[in-house]
């Protein structure tokens, strides 16, 4: 077989792979870095010529060009898997809508359920067997392009070969088109530099984690920075079982924590099924045999964390209610990101013998006005989103404590989270417990 013809044959510019686009259709754009540039850019160019486009992406860390130019929404709908910080700023204006999910389910919704008319994605050149690696986006690509009527991949020169387990590429004879074209480096998502009440946290945390344990990083910037504070710590042959793979690896790694050696489930290989960070990191990720990506349901599945051994999840949240509810994806109405696979994580790592999931945040933050407000509340109100329920959310830590919430009752809960409150928000919080009936009269904090 000529794979190189058959290349040929089915390049086109975007600008002719657009065309392919009909009114009324769902067009998938993928996830972070597999965001197709250039497709994305001329779609958007045919908003006068086109009616009634649904889009779906998610973590999009570039301007979308089909929000960007049609801000009245008269051709394009974007809607977002899970939102980046400049996908939240388009459902603050109405611009963007969210489509619930964990990612465990995700692929599942495409295999069982939704339409894809057209799949645009951005894979990395194609290797002399006639492959395109799917790169650091397994994720849900490949249940993606089985849903797609069509498919037109964009080549993108940066986007390096990742090691897969499973479902990490596509072969040329499977695909409709290709457009290749000069791409800029590839969008990177800011790492924030650890603050002290991150090192508090990751203080209190290290001695729950066993050496050898598998760690899950969550995102945001808490789950990053505890990531490079366990690579100052005296922790050994830590393992790596993540849906997200972020810059608090490669400092795990580079400390010579990061080794695999002992994980109970792919001994030898750090498994993820995205990666989002910075070049530092997507350099680290390339060609590298100690890794393996695998699609999302499969990283994702409890019963697969289950056969991991000390099975450690870290993830960061809004706030939590006194009942031990978790939002950690809205604010009130807001929409701040997704639930992805918190509850997932929630799950499995419980699951795990010797397993923990850990809920971190600190316990107050300042509103855009400067005041100080408690992430711990007596009870959700503004139509706050439950990430995880109380029925799966267990070890919670602030720069306060850690406390664990699983088979606590309500005064129990209500007593262990607000010692895990900013002390200024502690005798509001007790006076509202004991309104809500879920106070003790010898509850002590
Ligand atoms: C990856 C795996 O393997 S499993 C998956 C883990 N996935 C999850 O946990 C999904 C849910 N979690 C998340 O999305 C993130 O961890 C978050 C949103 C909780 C924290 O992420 P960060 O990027 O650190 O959030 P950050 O502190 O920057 O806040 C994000 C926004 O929420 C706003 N916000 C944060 N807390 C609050 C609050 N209590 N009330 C109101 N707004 C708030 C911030 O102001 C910011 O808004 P802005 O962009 O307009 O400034
Ligand atoms: C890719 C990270 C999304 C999430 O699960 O939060």
């Amino acid at each position: 077989m000529n794979f190189a013809e058959e290349y040929k044959r089915k390049l086109k510019t975007p600008e002719e792979a657009v065309k392919l686009v009909k009114d009324g259709d769902w067009v998938d754009y993928s996830v972070g870095i597999g965001f197709p540039v250039l497709l994305d850019a001329a779609l958007a160019k045919r908003k006068d010529e086109l009616r009634d486009i649904k889009i779906r992406g998610s973590l999009a860390m570039q301007p979308i060009q089909a929000v960007e130019q049609d801000r009245e929404r008269r051709t394009f709908t974007y809607n977002s898997w899970h939102c980046s910080g400049y996908e939240r700023k388009f459902c603050d204006e109405g611009l963007c809508n969210y489509i619930p999910m964990i990612f465990r389910n995700m692929a599942s919704y495409y295999r069982r359920y939704l339409t894809v008319n057209v799949a645009m994605i951005s894979v990395a050149p194609m290797d002399s067997k006639g492959f395109f690696n799917f790169s650091m986006v397994n994720c849900t690509t490949r249940a993606i392009l089985d849903a797609a009527d069509l498919i037109i991949l964009e080549v993108n020169e940066h986007m390096p070969h990742v090691y897969g387990g499973q479902e990490d590429c596509i072969h040329i004879s499977e695909v409709d088109v290709v457009v290749e074209g000069e791409h800029k480096p590839l969008a990177q998502l800011p790492v924030p530099p650890a603050t002290e009440i991150d090192e508090k946290i990751a203080s209190l945390l290290l001695p729950h984690i066993p050496d050898g344990a598998t760690i899950q990083l969550g995102i945001g910037g808490m789950p990053n920075s505890v990531g490079k504070l366990m690579a100052e710590s005296d922790l050994k042959d830590l393992g790596m079982h993540t849906e997200l793979l972020s810059d608090g690896f490669v400092d795990l790694y580079e400390a010579g924590k990061l080794t695999n050696s002992r994980k109970t489930l792919h001994r030898g290989k750090g498994v993820f099924g995205i990666a989002l960070g910075s070049q530092r990191l997507y350099d680290w990720v390339g060609e590298n045999q100690g890794l393996l990506s695998f699609p999302m349901d499969y990283v994702n599945q409890p019963s697969v964390m289950a056969q991991m051994e000390n099975m450690i999840s870290i993830n960061n949240c809004i706030a939590i209610d006194l009942y031990g509810q978790v939002s950690s994806e809205s604010a009130g109405t807001r929409h701040i990101s997704g639930t992805g696979g918190q509850l997932d994580f929630s799950t499995g790592a419980y699951d795990a013998p010797g397993g923990k999931g850990f809920i971190c945040m600190t316990s107050s933050y300042r509103d855009k006005a400067g005041n100080l407000k408690s992430r711990i509340l007596p009870k959700f109100t503004e139509g706050d989103i439950i990430t995880t329920p109380r029925t799966q959310a267990f070890y919670i830590v602030t720069e306060y404590g850690i406390v664990n919430l699983a088979g606590r009752s309500t005064w129990e809960r209500a007593e262990l989270l607000i010692s895990l409150a900013h002390p200024d928000f502690r005798d509001e919080l007790i006076a509202a417990a004991d309104k809500q009936k879920i106070w003790r009269n010898s509850n002590r904090i």
